[in-house]
């Protein structure tokens, strides 16, 4: 049995229903150490039939054995591997690969054995010497002659070590010089067990081998044999073959992107800048909400939900916000005082109420009047001090005790001294305002007390004292002391929301009894908004990615396109379709990774400068990326470029590898 035969080769063209028929009936046998060359006239089919035996073409009638073994067109895969184990080509036109270098283009067939990254380097350096090319291993193939070039397509196609050598016209477009040193390589490497088969036209080329085989009119007409075959070497190699892994993909997707670094960095200079705008907006959003929760904070702590009796009766409550409640028991106090306050007994309400675990009772008044020696103040608030209100509110002095009060820093001691506003700490204040009697008649109410300490409330004038003190007063004035407000405390601010809720839901005789809102829920909703607001700015400016999907698009169709010969080039080596694939989509993952690195170095630069000048305004850094946000810029690129690359890639390897060849 022969190494290679051929038995009843038949293979027609089609154009239309009309059949073309080339090859009609091939039977050959062809052993190792052979050289064999295939004449015949131009059209012949000797191309086609070259095409066959290499593994390229799957279309045809017939059995190609090798070794012993049947090849089976059908799997693509055992004749993605056949033609990386087995096979070698060498064409007329070089085909080589010409973004990489001459060592590049050696190495590139080599990445499909089980051999390492030196011993690979190593051997294409070896390779390439032997071929007379040592000095030339960084050039282009642009910068080499023709026969330099079919050189290197030599040393490429010896590379693997493979048993058949493919040589189609290898000598065509040389001068006879270099068909002289090809022909001398082409027998050396018969000589060294290898089969070899070339198409040719010269006869001075057919009398180098050891037989010439003739085809005329699909049929082989004549089979000669010149000398007898070279005897076979019995050391092997040692190089096996294997499919092409990830990393080497990606470096070769990694070569192409540099090559057309300039192209591919446009794209991602798009890219870049919607995925920075995306950042920008995400970031201010988080700035925003962080720089509200602070200035919220500051004042309040979330901890104690304010509770107001409910006056709102439950039908017309259904559905409604909180804050609406509350106004509406303020407006009641103005009319009917008793009815929109909190009585002892409702207060044992409260307390009962789960996740409260204390409560702080308190007043609240309006329109109130405050005598400082000869100087009178009005201001519109006067309420109890609660341990709801921040500590960090009081600028100067303590929280007010037994028979103390605090006053606002800008309405009322900066009012009394600019400068040493401080000053007022000690000194004692007469307040006056109107309060309800049990029959809701207004009944003027005036007290005596000390200041403890100044606070700033920064979002209106305050003037607090303790709630033991209010309630003192106003029971000597013969108004009524059930309470305005209570502050309820919730040990763990997990738990605010529920006793909110809770509080929310208590019913007292069938009527919903409490109007509860946490600080905590008013943040809540501000940051919804604010997130909704930044999350709308971002997704506008996320329209700019589609169209940078579409330009990697475009960049990828257009690479596919430009790319076609090298396509068939690596087909021919013995790449699968999947190896195709992830050529096209690693580069535009690249292009995706490096645009999502440049958005974040251009966000976060931009976010440091903004944070600068913002920060003499707010005292506080308005941008504000997050590892999230970068995560997100990260995985979106990816998700982008990965997307983007799908169809071109798709497009790439399905490509036939014999017209990929024949493409300009
Ligand atoms: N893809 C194709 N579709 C249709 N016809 C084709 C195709 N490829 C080749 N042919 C035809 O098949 C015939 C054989 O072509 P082939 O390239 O195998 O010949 P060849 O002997 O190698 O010719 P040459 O010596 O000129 O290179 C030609 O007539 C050619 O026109």
């Amino acid at each position: 049995m022969a190494f290679l035969e051929l038995r009843q080769i038949k293979k027609s063209y089609f154009l239309g229903k009309q059949e073309f028929p080339v090859l009609k009936g091939i039977d050959l046998d062809f052993e190792l150490g052979e050289f064999v060359s295939v004449l015949g006239e131009s059209g012949g089919g000797k191309s086609t039939l070259m095409n066959i035996i290499g593994g390229l073409d799957r279309n045809f009638d017939g059995v190609v054995t090798i070794n012993g073994e049947k090849l089976d067109h059908k799997k693509e895969r055992k004749l993605d591997e056949y033609r990386r184990g087995t096979i070698g080509y060498i064409y007329q036109s070089y085909n080589l690969i010409s973004h990489l270098t001459v060592l590049d283009n050696v190495l590139i067939s080599l990445d499909m054995t089980t051999m390492t990254h030196r011993e690979r380097e190593a051997r294409a350096k070896a390779l390439l010497a032997k071929v007379g090319l040592a000095d030339q291993i960084k050039k282009h193939p642009n910068q080499l002659s023709g026969g330099q070039k079919q050189r290197v397509a030599i040393a490429r196609a010896l590379a693997p070590d493979p048993q058949v050598i493919i040589a189609d016209e290898p000598t065509g477009a040389l001068d006879s010089q270099n068909t002289k040193e090809v022909l001398a390589i082409l027998q050396q490497i018969a000589e060294e067990g290898k089969l070899v088969i070339a198409v040719t036209h010269s006869q001075e080329v057919a009398n180098h081998g050891t037989r010439i085989v003739h085809l005329a009119d699909g049929k082989i007409d004549n089979d000669e044999r010149i000398k007898a075959a070279y005897p076979l070497q019995s050391e092997t190699s040692g190089i096996h073959s294997k499919p092409m892994s990830f990393m080497a993909s990606f470096q070769n997707a990694w070569k192409h992107f540099a090559h057309n670094f300039w192209r591919n960095s446009l794209i991602m200079l798009g890219t870049a800048i919607g995925l920075f705008a995306v950042l920008l907006f995400s970031g201010l959003g988080n700035g925003i909400n962080a720089y509200i929760n602070k200035q919220v904070g500051d004042l309040a702590n979330p901890n104690y939900p304010t509770v107001l009796r409910n006056v709102t009766p439950n039908k017309e409550a259904k559905g409604k916000q909180g804050t609406e409640l509350m106004s509406a028991t303020m407006q009641t106090m103005a009319t009917d005082y008793k009815k929109a306050t909190i009585s002892e007994s409702l207060l044992k309400e409260i307390k009962k109420t789960k996740y409260v675990a204390a409560v702080e009772p308190g007043y609240q008044f309006s329109n109130v009047t405050l005598a400082y020696g000869d100087t009178k103040v009005t201001t519109p608030q006067y309420q109890t001090w609660t341990h709801a209100y921040s500590s960090s509110m009081i600028k100067a002095g303590h929280a007010p005790k037994a028979g103390e009060a605090v006053v606002d820093k800008k309405t009322f001691a900066q009012v009394i001294d600019k400068k040493d506003w401080r000053s007022v700490i000690g000194k004692e204040i007469t307040i006056s305002f109107v309060a309800f009697n049990q029959d809701n008649v207004p009944t003027p109410v005036t007290e005596t007390v000390k200041i403890s300490g100044v606070v700033d409330s920064q979002t209106g004038a305050m003037v607090s004292a303790n709630a033991a003190t209010m309630k003192k007063t106003l029971k000597s004035a013969g108004a009524n002391t059930d309470y305005t407000f209570v502050s309820a405390k919730v040990a763990d601010t997990e738990h605010v929301k529920a006793a909110t809720k809770a509080l929310n839901a208590v019913q007292v005789d069938g009527q919903r009894a409490f109007v509860a809102i946490s600080v905590g829920s008013i943040l809540d909703t501000i940051n919804t908004i604010v997130s909704l607001a930044t999350t709308v700015l971002a997704a506008i400016s996320g329209i700019s990615l589609v169209v940078s999907a579409l330009m990697i698009i475009v960049t990828m169709y257009m690479s596919v396109s430009e790319r076609t010969k090298e396509i068939g080039i690596l087909r021919a080596l013995g790449e699968s379709k999947r190896d195709i694939r992830r050529l096209f989509t690693s580069e535009s993952l690249i292009i995706g990774l490096i645009s999502a690195g440049l958005s974040l170095i251009m966000a976060y630069g931009f976010g440091f400068l903004l944070n600068k000048a913002l920060y003499a305004i707010a005292k506080f850094d308005m941008i504000q990326v997050t590892w999230g946000n970068v995560a997100f810029a990260i995985i979106i690129a990816l998700l982008i470029s990965f997307l983007a690359a799908l169809t071109p890639a798709r497009r790439a390897s399905r490509l036939n590898p014999i017209d990929a060849l024949a493409a300009d």
